[in-house]
């Protein structure tokens, strides 16, 4: 089994040797998705997973724009339309200066899975740009965003691609992004999600990737009859995810101590209430301004520059934030403060060495494509109210929000329960997403 994968290992290698976000993506998936397919004759000798890691198309282009000095810029753009074995390609896009081939690679092969999780037809794609929206005014925002569609608009539709947000892009910038591509082609359809509430939006997409994540987190909870209410809660990010994450955590009954973003984290051991979230809320969407700035309303609380929360004693950890924000010494801290359940609200934002700790002390551990997965479920829920010419209440998409999370942890409870009964969530949401992909794959033939 070992010189299985080790195989398919090297040969991906060889093929992505400078991808390194790319290759710790598929060697999670190959650890636990190899052993099934060997016992598995259906799948076995078909090259599915070789299949699996290479996207169906790359599209790369260039995207020039006029900053508010007049100067010309160029960014780069990108989309991986990565597979669309049970449906058209769905992921979002992240607008960061990081974004390079192997980040949206890495983001496309996740989606993949999740996306198969969600029980929606959807497949997985991803996208986004190097440019940093930091700093920009509305207008070059704008400016931006209508030279990004004005070459994505050939590659996407209804039917064939759907993008969505992800770092750096979110309500403003779907507004720019669906105005231009609406122009262009002439017609109105839902071929973005995350639109806002008068243009065809859902109610929840806002919410759904954070609540999305305590819901799940719930659910492993309630494995153990315990939940949230009483606990120590620290949440890494301060964007879209983690905001959420932290109000229903207050919901519930739990208590968030930490939120941080690229500069540091902040600390307020009485607990970032209702009326503090409102604050973080109104200080990152509209005035986008940096996370220290927490402790001039709120002197009592602490910022910590240069550093991520995993410090902090508690009994339950949601990273938000970014890929790779938790490392095995992190892992280890958190071991020794006690606690008991980490649940991923960004995309892989632990490392393999942090995921192994935190197997090795069995704790309750959810890899992002299963815990984060409601986010892109939602955005399911608002293609399907486009498709209908109709919009469903709050409480409708919160509760088949609520119902697709408790699917996907059933799923990875048949897919991942070790013979000593413990739950690893990394194996069941692999295979789980892997089974549904691979039976529509040998379906449809070599194509
Ligand atoms: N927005 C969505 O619906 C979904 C987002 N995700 C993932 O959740 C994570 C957060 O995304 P959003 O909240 O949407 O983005 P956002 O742009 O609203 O917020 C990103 C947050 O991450 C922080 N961050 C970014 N780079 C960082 C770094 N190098 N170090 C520390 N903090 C950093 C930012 O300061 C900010 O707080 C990402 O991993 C994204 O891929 C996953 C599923 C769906
Ligand atoms: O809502 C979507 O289509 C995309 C969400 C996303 O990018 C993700 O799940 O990582």
């Amino acid at each position: 089994m070992k010189r299985n994968i080790e195989a398919f290992l090297e040969l991906v290698k060889e093929r992505n040797g400078h991808e390194p976000e790319f290759l710790q993506a598929v060697e999670e998936v190959a650890e636990t998705v190899i052993p099934y397919i060997v016992k598995h004759d259906i799948y076995y000798g078909k090259n599915i997973l070789l299949r699996m890691v290479e996207p169906e198309r790359v599209i790369s282009f260039r995207v020039c724009w006029v900053d508010d000095k007049g100067e010309i810029q160029v960014n780069r753009g990108y989309r991986i339309q990565m597979n669309s074995a049970i449906g058209p390609y769905k992921g979002g896009l992240r607008f960061h200066p990081t974004v390079n081939m192997s980040i949206l690679k890495f983001l496309a092969f996740e989606q993949v899975f999740k996306n198969s999780l969600t029980t929606l037809p959807m497949g997985g794609g991803k996208g986004g740009s190097d440019f940093d929206p930091k700093g920009k005014s509305d207008n070059e925002i704008m400016r931006f965003c209508h030279a990004f569609m004005s070459e994505l608009f050939r590659h996407i539709g209804p039917n064939t691609d759907i993008p969505a947000g992800d770092i750096g892009v979110g309500s403003r910038e779907i507004g720019f992004l669906f105005g231009m591509y609406k122009k262009l082609r002439n017609e109105f359809t839902g071929v973005i999600t995350g639109k806002g509430m008068t243009w065809g939006g859902s109610l929840i997409r806002p919410e759904a990737t954070g609540y999305g994540n305590v819901y799940f987190a719930q659910k492993m909870l309630e494995t153990k009859n315990d939940s949230f209410k009483g606990k120590d809660v620290i949440v890494s990010g301060s964007g879209n995810v983690a905001q959420y994450a932290a109000e229903k955590v207050i919901q519930l009954g739990g208590k968030v101590l930490t939120l941080s973003d690229s500069s540091g984290y902040i600390y307020d051991a009485n607990g970032i209430d209702i009326d503090k979230l409102a604050f973080v809320m109104e200080l990152k969407n509209v005035k986008r301004g940096r996370i220290s700035e927490y402790i001039e309303a709120y002197p009592t609380a602490k910022f910590i520059k240069g550093k991520t929360p995993w410090e902090i004693k508690c009994d339950i950890a949601l990273p938000c934030a970014t890929q790779n924000e938790l490392n095995e010494e992190d892992a280890n801290t958190l071991l020794n403060n006690g606690c008991i359940c980490v649940s991923e609200g960004a995309n892989m934002p632990s490392t393999k060495e942090a995921i192994t700790a935190f197997h090795k002390a069995k704790i309750l551990f959810a890899p992002g494509k299963a815990s984060n997965a409601g986010g892109v479920a939602t955005s399911g829920l608002e293609m399907t109210q486009n498709s209908l010419r109709y919009k469903w209440t709050r409480e409708e998409v919160d509760n088949k929000l609520k119902d697709i999370m408790s699917d996907i942890h059933k799923s990875c409870l048949e897919f991942g329960k070790d013979e000593d009964g413990y739950v690893d969530y990394v194996k069941g949401a692999n295979i789980a997403g892997f089974v549904k992909v691979a039976e529509a794959m040998l379906a449809q033939g070599i194509v």
